[in-house]
């Protein structure tokens, strides 16, 4: 049974890649000239995903595909011939790209996601010179050598054809791929979401405006025969950086793919042949400037994380010391302005040493979050929960009386009694300091003071709390 639904698979492949060899023939603007050319983008991610047990499928297309095309151009080479030469082109298509897929999936396999820059740069480097080497080696094999002048004319054609197919096609099989199996490396880095993603019907509007600009320049180029014209085509970077900023990495990859199979139907249905190059020299650059500048979203959303987790603790996601200072001090300059009373709590759990010591350290940290989601569900949004450090946490309560911040202080302390832990043994108790702050001068005075009732909470038997009312 295993061994049927292998082939029954490596025969989809081999159908895939033939079905879009006969696509990229449909949209050749010259014989053996398309602006892109699909099956180099599949045999590329056919390699990255599955390495070499892509192979023997790969090769089987490939050879199938030279007799396929000598029956369309009819050019009446013996069956010998044709197995000779499909050998040929299939060994050195497997070849290069097998080997240039395989040593790029090693490389981003140990690349973190965050440096998303890094698997993209790696990713147009391998492409740019595996299509290459094609390129060159195809001509020099396929066609034995011709005369320079059309030997570059063609391996150009080729190379960049190539280049194009796999740029534009390999991140969307992958982002169908990593729909279905969420991975790292350059595959995750197509799961990447931004937050600002829009809605179907704006990133369906940004693509009508892409291929409206396309259409236009292609129509006009071919009707005024300008390469002038047909250089604007450069200015589809525009919209197409539109959407690498507002869309995620899968929408941007598969409107490159409709825009370049659209570009390439255009020119096929137009017969366009003067300003053929451009348009696929075009494709490509467009291709490369969308996927780099792919890691500026995705660098920004890194900063931003990081930005808050600099910010805040790991352990209890309470406000770091130095962060809950500057928002206090924030926070008093306009308490002191419209009078309003703001408290401050200061609190220690008790014997906590002692936790750590009989139960171990996880379950002293299970204690410290446990009590952090405990205290969020006992305030409002608008107070500011921080950690100082160790087991003391503190709390600031804007426009709150002492007396208020006092009952907020009991409810937590109640609410700690009744926590459970993984320990059925474990109980915890803490000790909270409370004191007026929006008469204090700064942040300091006022923590001395909710210090000083901590202090004396922990003096006076712990699991209670002190407070001072300020003298007004
Ligand atoms: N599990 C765990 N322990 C921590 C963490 N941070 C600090 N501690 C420990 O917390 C303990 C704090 O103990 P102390 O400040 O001496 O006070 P205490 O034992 O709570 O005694 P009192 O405050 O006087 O009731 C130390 O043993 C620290 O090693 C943490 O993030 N996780």
């Amino acid at each position: 049974m295993e061994k049927i639904t292998a082939v029954f698979k490596h025969s989809l492949l081999v159908l895939t890649w033939l079905v879009l060899w006969r696509l990229s023939v449909f949209t050749e603007y010259a014989p053996h000239a398309s602006i892109w050319f699909p099956p180099a983008g599949f045999t590329f991610t056919c390699f990255l995903l599955l390495r070499w047990q892509a192979l023997p499928a790969m090769f089987i297309a490939s050879v199938l595909s030279t007799g396929w095309e000598s029956l369309v151009f009819n050019d009446q080479r013996s069956l010998e011939q044709l197995l000779i030469a499909g050998s040929h082109f299939a060994l050195l298509h497997c070849l290069v790209y097998g080997v240039s897929a395989n040593l790029l999936r090693g490389s981003i396999d140990r690349i973190s996601h965050h440096n998303l820059y890094a698997p993209v740069m790696r990713f147009l480097l391998t492409v740019a010179t595996a299509s290459l080497v094609m390129a060159t080696a195809g001509v020099l094999l396929l066609f034995g050598g011709p005369q320079l002048e059309s030997f570059l004319a063609t391996s150009l054609a080729w190379w960049i054809g190539d280049m194009s197919g796999i740029l534009v096609l390999v991140p969307v099989f992958i982002g169908i791929v990593n729909r279905i199996y969420p991975r790292r490396g350059l595959l995750s880095a197509l799961n990447f979401q931004p937050k600002t993603e829009s809605r179907f019907s704006s990133f369906a509007g940004k693509l009508v405006l892409s291929w409206v600009l396309m259409v236009g320049v292609v129509v006009l180029a071919d009707y005024y025969q300008s390469s002038e014209i047909a250089c604007l085509i450069f200015f589809l970077t525009l919209p197409q950086m539109w959407i690498v900023f507002t869309e995620s990495p899968i929408r941007m990859a598969v409107s490159l793919a409709i825009l370049s199979f659209l570009l390439a139907l255009l020119v096929s249905i137009l017969g366009v042949s003067e300003q053929a190059y451009i348009y696929q020299v075009a494709i490509n650059v467009i291709a490369c400037s969308a996927y780099f500048a792919m890691s500026v979203p995705a660098l920004v959303a890194d900063n931003r994380e990081l930005h808050i987790e600099a910010k805040t603790d790991f352990l209890t996601k309470a406000v770091m010391r130095q962060h809950f200072i500057a928002l206090t001090e924030q926070h008093l300059k306009q308490a002191k302005r419209y009078g309003h009373q703001t408290s401050l709590l200061l609190f220690d759990v008790d014997k906590f040493k002692q936790i750590n010591d009989r139960f171990g350290h996880l379950a002293g940290d299970e204690v410290l979050r446990e009590l952090a989601i405990l205290v969020r569900s006992k305030i409002r949004s608008s107070d500011i929960f921080g950690r100082f450090g160790g087991d003391e946490f503190m709390l600031l309560l804007p426009q709150t009386s002492i007396e208020n911040a006092f009952s907020v202080a009991e409810a937590i302390r109640q609410g700690i009694a009744e926590l459970t832990f993984s320990e059925p043994e474990l109980t915890v108790s803490c000790s909270f300091g409370v004191a007026r702050v929006d008469e204090c001068e700064g942040f300091q005075k006022a923590f001395d003071e909710a210090d000083r009732q901590l202090l004396k909470a922990k003096r006076e038997g712990r699991n209670q709390t002190a407070l001072r009312f300020a003298e007004n």
